[in-house]
Formats: structure tokens, C-alpha cells, sequence
């Protein structure tokens, strides 16, 4: 797909809330998701938990949005494989979608200038949402972990004019995330408070996709780390093997299945 073909993807998106008292939300995920895991999965689920419990938004939808090649961080894979895995990912939700216009550019696109295509899209070109009281624009949220939060302190990294506009329009919903000391990410962000939601992990999951890219080229199993079909996917494109670890797979006497413990069924463990 190029950016000529390209269209919003919305049929995830819940169109009309029923409870006018609530403003609707839609979660944006920026990342890499080189691969996804299960806990960027988990994020969306905390979130909507959250918003449900201790705010007054109503999640009517949410994206994963893949940055693009041009980022290029260490471990990052072609992002038509990262949107192939993203939305094999999502392929069972039915709120969470997968947006390719990030990824689509060759150039490296500023996170608010994402959050901003997609208040675009959602709210003046669809119009926002239905309620019993008429239509509503939805607020637009960056969804992350809080080692991103962490990072808008790290001098050099953000415009502080991108923090400004971010976190006044938009804001953002963080996940805890261990190794990150989340009142120190925030310290210097106390002016938005208001529009920081902070999430606890109440259970603490700490998967990565460093992590997944590490067992990958040690040749260890990532099952259960990532979905089923997103193990299918690095095993069928050889996906994280940088490191010249071996195949893991498909040679012909391996009766593994694909991103399974070598431990398990190796072709002649039986002895
Ligand atoms: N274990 C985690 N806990 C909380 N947030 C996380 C966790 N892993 C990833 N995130 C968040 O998910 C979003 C996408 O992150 P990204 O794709 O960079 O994943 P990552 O696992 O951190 O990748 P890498 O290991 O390559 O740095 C970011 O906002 C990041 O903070
Ligand atoms: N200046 C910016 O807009 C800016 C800076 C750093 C990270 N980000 C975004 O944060 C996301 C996650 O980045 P990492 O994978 O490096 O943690 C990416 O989507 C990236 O585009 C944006």
C-alpha cells in the first residue's frame, strides 16, 4: 500500500455513545512494535479499564500506529512487516485497529503531527461521534509506556513545543513500566498534569520487544510472549535473525512448532 491508496480505517471506530456525560476517547499507540508483544496489547485493555474507572471518557476506539523506516532504531524491521504483525495482533478486537499512514511516509514523522492526523480524521473529516445530545469530538489521547513519557525530559529528544501541544491538546494516557521511575518522569511535566493519566500494572508484565528480538537470536522460544500468529509471522520471514543464530522452524526434520522451545520437540529428543 502507498499513501495514494491509502484510507482511514474506521470500522472499529464506535460511532454514537449513549451516555452523554462522557466524552469519548480514542487511544493512539505510537511505537515501534518491532515485533508487538502481549503487554503492548495489554496497554489498550489497562487503559480502557482505566478511562472506565477513573475518568469521565468513553473509549469508543484505538490505533496502533507503526513508526516509520526513516526512525530507524536499532532491532527495527521493514514496517510493512511491523503493520502485517500489528494487525495479525488485532485481527480478534473489535476496537482496536491498526493505521498505516505513519509508517506509509518516507519521511520520520513528529508524534504530534500523528496525533493531529488522527483528530483530523476522526473529527473533522467523520465528523467525531453520536450522542443523545447531538455530535461530540473525540478526544485524542497518546497511549504509552512510561519510559516514553521519560524520555520528554531527555534533552534533544522532543521539541519542547511538540510536549506543549501533545500534552495541552491531546494528553496522555502512561502505563507503568518497572525501571522507570514515574514521578521523576513527570517532574518536570506538572503544568499538564491534568491531562497525564497515570496507570498502575497490577500485574506486572515487563515484556519487550528487546527482548522477544534477543530470544529470537539466541534461538529460544517467544511463544506466549507475542500472539501465535505474530510467531508464524517472524518464523515464516526469518524475522530477528540478525545475529546469525539458526533457523528456527521449518528445516524439514524439525517437528517444532514455529517459536517453540527447542527443549520440547527437537526432531531427536526422543533418544
Ligand atoms: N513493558 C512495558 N511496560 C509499559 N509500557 C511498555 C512496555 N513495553 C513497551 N511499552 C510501551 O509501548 C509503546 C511502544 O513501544 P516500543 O514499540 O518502543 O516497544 P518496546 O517494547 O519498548 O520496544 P524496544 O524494546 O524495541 O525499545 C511505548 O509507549 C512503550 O513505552
Ligand atoms: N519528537 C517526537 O515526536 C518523538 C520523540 C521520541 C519518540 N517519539 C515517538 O515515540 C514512539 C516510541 O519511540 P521508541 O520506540 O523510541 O520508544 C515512536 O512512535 C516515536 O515516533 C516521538
Amino acid at each position: 500500500m502507498s499513501l495514494d491508496d491509502y484510507t482511514f480505517p474506521h470500522s472499529r471506530l464506535r460511532r454514537r455513545i449513549t451516555t452523554p456525560d462522557r466524552t469519548p476517547l480514542v487511544l493512539i499507540a505510537c511505537g515501534s512494535f518491532s515485533p508487538i508483544t502481549f503487554l503492548h496489547l495489554r496497554m489498550f485493555e489497562m487503559a480502557a479499564d482505566y478511562a472506565r474507572f477513573n475518568t469521565e471518557f468513553e473509549v469508543v476506539g484505538a490505533y496502533l500506529s507503526c513508526v516509520g523506516d526513516a526512525y530507524k532504531k536499532t532491532g527495527l524491521v521493514k514496517a510493512e512487516h511491523r503493520i502485517n504483525m500489528c494487525s495479525l495482533a488485532v485481527a480478534q478486537s473489535s476496537w482496536i485497529s491498526v493505521d498505516p499512514w505513519e509508517a506509509l511516509h518516507e519521511e520520520y514523522l513528529e508524534t504530534a503531527k500523528v496525533l493531529d492526523h488522527f483528530h483530523h480524521e476522526i473529527n473533522e473529516v467523520l465528523g467525531g461521534v453520536e450522542t443523545p445530545e447531538g455530535r461530540k469530538q473525540c478526544r485524542i489521547a497518546l497511549l504509552a509506556g512510561a519510559d516514553l513519557i521519560q524520555t520528554m525530559s531527555t534533552p534533544g529528544v522532543w521539541a519542547d513545543k511538540d510536549i506543549e501541544y501533545i500534552l495541552r491538546n491531546f494528553g496522555a494516557f502512561i502505563v507503568e513500566r518497572s525501571g522507570t521511575d514515574i514521578d521523576e518522569a513527570l517532574s518536570t511535566l506538572q503544568t499538564y498534569k491534568s491531562n497525564i493519566f497515570v496507570i498502575q500494572q497490577l500485574v506486572q508484565n515487563d515484556i519487550s520487544s528487546t527482548k522477544i528480538r534477543l530470544f529470537r537470536r539466541r534461538d529460544m522460544s517467544i511463544r506466549y510472549l507475542v500472539p501465535e500468529p505474530v510467531v508464524n509471522y517472524i518464523e515464516e520471514h526469518d524475522l530477528y535473525e540478525e545475529d546469525g543464530a539458526a533457523s528456527t522452524g521449518s528445516g524439514s526434520g524439525d517437528k517444532r512448532k514455529p517459536g517453540e522451545s527447542k527443549g520440547v520437540a527437537g526432531p531427536s529428543s526422543a533418544g
